[in-house]
Parts: structure tokens; sequence; C-alpha cells
């Protein structure tokens, strides 16, 4: 039996912050049939998350008090508030939270750990019922409309408890990230900081910089863009606000690893300007391949390769579901999906990412079916 199934999903929790990450969380408990309590500061936001079946409004009730240093009247504390706003907001709106009684104990998402829970501390939070928290799983899009219950599926979800934590917290921040099927990981909060600088903050700076040559760059060079530059790019959508106050409140391992990027992006540049791109280029090319090959595969698990299987689809509705419903029938389990179109073209190019043994099966069948499957790795 896996973990999931062991632990009780918390049985009333309140949301605060129902944005991308809030309401996806929302929406993972509401599947397991925790009673949810949305709170934002935007009302718009609490009303599309109900809206969208993430659960009812916390505030907004008769005879509700004014001042948030009021508790909540004939309000029977839920079991967990998570605090889904950004890094520099989660102090205050845990002091705030804990003056009301909103909860019996509370864990926040925030992407940066050290600075937040240093500020609750000096702003005379209870640090005993508050566990410091990260799911490491999202998107590049922000807001309610952009949530999705699976969001975080097979993720690590790090908590970061101190001395002054008490274990209920801790238990009920555990039974949050199994309910939402992550598997939680227990860290220091500096340790979490700089690995996420590492794996999450640098990475988003040099996407951004990569983003931002396309800014002013002629429209038909980009209707040339493939799937490479649409990967390295992707993130750099991500809300310019959200993400200056996730940078700035990790600034010091940020800036050192930009530093350590921007030596190596000026050697190769003078390599290539001198004609001796065999030396610094062709080292920090290895350097690459190197490290992209220490990524885990899906799950957290070892690396693992995967076949691509290319089909040319044509673009028009329903065409993905059959292509999904032909592997279906064989029996063949899709790993991973990525789609390119083809600019001005009514056909678009998907990759199924298969387990090897399968390829050719399902190159096969898809052959049989009238697909075009050009010839490669899966032949
Ligand atoms: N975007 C991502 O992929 C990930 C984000 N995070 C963290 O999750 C947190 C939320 O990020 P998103 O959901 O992406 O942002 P979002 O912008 O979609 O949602 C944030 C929500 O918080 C609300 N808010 C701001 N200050 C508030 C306050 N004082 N009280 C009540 N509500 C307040 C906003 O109105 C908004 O609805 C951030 O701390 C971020 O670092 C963590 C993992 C992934
Ligand atoms: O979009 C992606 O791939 C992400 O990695 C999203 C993400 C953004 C911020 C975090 O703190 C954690 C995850």
């Amino acid at each position: 039996m896996s973990p999931v199934e062991t632990k009780v999903a918390p049985a009333r929790v309140a949301v605060i912050g129902t944005g991308l990450i809030g309401t996806s969380i929302a929406l993972a408990l509401r599947g397991r049939g925790t009673e949810v309590l949305l709170a934002d500061r935007d009302p718009a936001a609490v009303r599309l998350a109900a809206d969208a079946g993430a659960g009812t409004p916390l505030y907004g009730r008769p005879h509700e008090p004014r001042e948030p240093s009021e508790p909540l009247e004939s309000f029977e504390p839920a079991d967990l508030a998570i605090l889904a706003v950004p890094p520099g907001a989660v102090p205050a709106a845990l002091l705030e939270a804990q003056k009301r009684g909103v909860a019996r104990v509370y864990t926040d998402v925030a992407s940066v750990k050290e600075r937040p829970m240093a500020e609750a501390v000096r702003l005379g939070c209870d640090m005993t019922t508050y566990v410091g928290g990260h799911p490491m799983g999202g998107r590049e899009r922000s807001g309610p409309l952009a949530a999705q219950a699976d969001l975080f599926l097979g993720r690590p979800w790090v908590l970061c408890p101190t001395r002054d934590t008490g274990e209920e917290a801790v238990g009920a921040a555990t039974a949050l990230i199994l309910a939402c099927g992550a598997t939680p990981v227990v860290m220091d909060a500096a340790d979490h900081d700089r690995a996420v600088a590492l794996i999450s903050h640098t990475p988003h700076v040099v996407s951004a910089a990569m983003a931002a040559r396309f800014a002013g760059a002629p429209g038909g060079v980009l209707a040339l863009t493939g799937q490479g530059a649409r990967d390295v790019t992707r993130i750099a959508a991500g809300d310019p606000e959200l993400w200056l106050a996730i940078l700035c409140a990790n600034a010091r391992p940020i800036a050192d690893l930009l530093e350590e990027v921007a030596r190596d992006l000026v050697t190769a540049a003078a390599g290539l300007r001198e004609g001796e791109a065999e030396g610094a280029v062709a080292d920090l090319l290895a350097r690459g391949v190197a490290g992209h090959g220490r990524i885990p595969g899906k799950h957290g698990g070892r690396p693992r390769r995967y076949t691509a299987v290319p089909v040319l689809v044509a673009d028009r509705p329903g065409e993905l579901a059959l292509l999904f419903q032909a592997a279906g029938v064989a029996g063949i389990n899709i790993e991973d999906v990525a789609i390119e179109h083809s600019p001005g073209r009514s056909v678009g190019l998907v990759e199924l990412w298969v387990r090897p043994e399968s390829a050719q099966d399902l190159a096969r069948e898809l052959r049989a079916r009238g697909w075009s499957v050009p010839v490669g790795e899966a032949d």
C-alpha cells in the first residue's frame, strides 16, 4: 500500500491566497473529501476559486469582525491553514491568521524559506504551530484559473521544521502533502534556499535573459522557433512581480550562481570570437551534457531513457484523443508527450515518449491506423 493510502487527509483546511498554488492545493484536497475554506485579499480570486469547486469563502459572513486582529466569531479553527501568498506577505499573513484563530496549525508554500521565517519570528508569530513548506511543483502561469488538482503529483514537497516547531504542525503538513500526491522532504531552511537557488531561481533568470533576446526579434524569425528555444524560455513567462520577490528574498546564492554562469558565457563568447571554440566552448558543452545527465527522471527516480515515437497529426479537434486512445488500446503507457506546431501548416508533430521496448509496437500500431510515423529511433 502506498503512503498516500495510509495517511488520512486533513478534514478541514483554510487556504489563504487563492492563486495558482493555493487553488491547486484546494482542488487536490476537495478531491479527497476535505472541507476547504478560501481567503484572499482579492475577493475576485476567492470567487473564481470557489466557482472552480475549490471550496467555500472563509470570510464575508454576517457579523464578521472588521479588524484582522479580532478573532473570528463562533468559528471552529480549521485543522490546518495554508498560506499560499507571495514570500514577502507570509509573515504578516501568518500573524493575522494566528491572531484570528483561523486554524490550529499553519504552513506556507513560499519558494524561499529562511527570510520569511526570520521575519515571522521578528513579528512575534507563534512558531510552535507553524512549519515552513515549499511544493516543488508549479507552472509559469498565475491565478486561480491556472490551478490544477494534479500539480503536485509525484513532486517533492519540502518542509523546514525548526527546534520550535511542534509535532502537530509537522503531522498536519505531512498529511496535506500526501493528500496532494506529493512526497515530503525535510530540510534545513538555509540548505533549502541554496538548493532552490541552483535548481529553480537561477534557471529562471537565465531563462529570462535568453527570452529577453526575443523581445525585439522580427516575428518572421520567431516563427521558426522550435522546441529547444521553447524549453529554454518556458519559465521566463512567470509573473515578474512574484519572481522579483522570490529573487530578492534569496539574493546572495542566486547572485553567486549567476556570476558563475556569466563567467562561462563570457569565456564561450571569447572562444567563439577568437576561433578557439574547441577549447572553452567544447568544455562547456561537455559539462552541460554531464550536468543534464544528472537530473533524475520522472518521479525523482534514477534517470531513465524513454524513446520518442514521432507522429504527424492534423491540427483538428479530437486528433490527440484518438492518438492516446490508440496507444491505450495497444496497452502502451505514454510516459510523456511533446507537441511541436508547424507555423502556417495544418499539421503538428507529436512526440509520444514510451519505454524503449514499446516503441516499435506503438509505431506499428499507429501506422496500421493510418498515422504518419516518420522513421526514427523506434524502428
Ligand atoms: N508559481 C509557482 O509555480 C510556485 C509558487 N510557489 C509559491 O507559492 C506562493 C503563491 O504563488 P502563486 O500561487 O504562483 O501566486 P499567485 O499570484 O497565483 O497567487 C497569490 C495569491 O495571493 C494573494 N495574496 C497576496 N498577498 C496576500 C495577503 N497578504 N493575504 C491574502 N492573500 C494575498 C493574491 O491576491 C493572489 O491571489 C508564492 O509564495 C510562491 O513563491 C511555490 C511553488 C511553485
Ligand atoms: O514551471 C516549472 O517548471 C516550475 O518549476 C515551477 C516552480 C516555480 C517556483 C517554485 O518555487 C517551484 C516550482
